[in-house]
């Protein structure tokens, strides 16, 4: 279980998907990309529509279910994409860097991007925005909802 969460809001999860595709903006132009599904198809179509880049391929690898890791399943991979070759491959984060080995394996070529990135995933990824400790969650706005918290005197024993 993490120690802390991170949670990211659906207004910062765009403003990091925009300063993530300020980095990539340069290194094109992309044949397309590829999103590692589920968790980077909000990141690909974001980062998509900066670059303005209309192919987006995907690839799926299940590694968690929730909070809890297993071992990486292939479900899908990205035909149209070779070996990743001119291709930008984009995922939410990477963690373990697990999901990451095994699509860089099948793309070796592509550009592996993600909006964050946690210590031991950072070595796998060419470009990401925010680095967070390894011991944090990050709660994605698609997984979350609004709900109310009691006051931090109250939930810290104070009461
Ligand atoms: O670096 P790792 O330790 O491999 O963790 C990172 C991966 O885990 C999550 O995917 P998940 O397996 O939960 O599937 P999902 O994207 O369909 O939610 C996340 O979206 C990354 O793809
Ligand atoms: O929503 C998520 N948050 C995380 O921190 C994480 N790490 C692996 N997979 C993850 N999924
Ligand atoms: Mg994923």
């Amino acid at each position: 279980m993490a120690q802390r969460y991170y949670t990211v809001s659906w207004d910062q999860l765009h403003r990091d998907g925009k300063a993530l595709a300020w980095r990539l903006v340069g290194a094109g132009p992309w044949k397309g990309v590829i999103a590692i599904t589920r968790g980077g198809l909000i990141p690909a179509a974001i980062v998509a529509r900066e670059l303005d880049c209309r192919i987006i391929e995907t690839v799926s690898v299940v590694t968690y279910d929730e909070e809890v890791k297993g071992d990486p399943r292939i479900v899908k991979t990205a035909a149209a994409a070779g070996d990743g070759e001119g291709w930008l491959l984009l995922d939410d984060l990477v963690d373990t860097g697990t999901t990451a080995r095994v699509v860089r394996a099948m793309l070796p070529k592509a550009h592996f991007a993600t909006v964050y990135a946690k210590p031991a995933g950072k070595p796998l990824v060419d470009t990401f925005v925010t680095e967070v400790s390894q011991d944090t969650w990050i709660l994605f706005p698609w997984d979350t909802e609004q709900q109310f918290v009691p006051p931090i005197a109250r939930s810290a024993g104070g009461k």
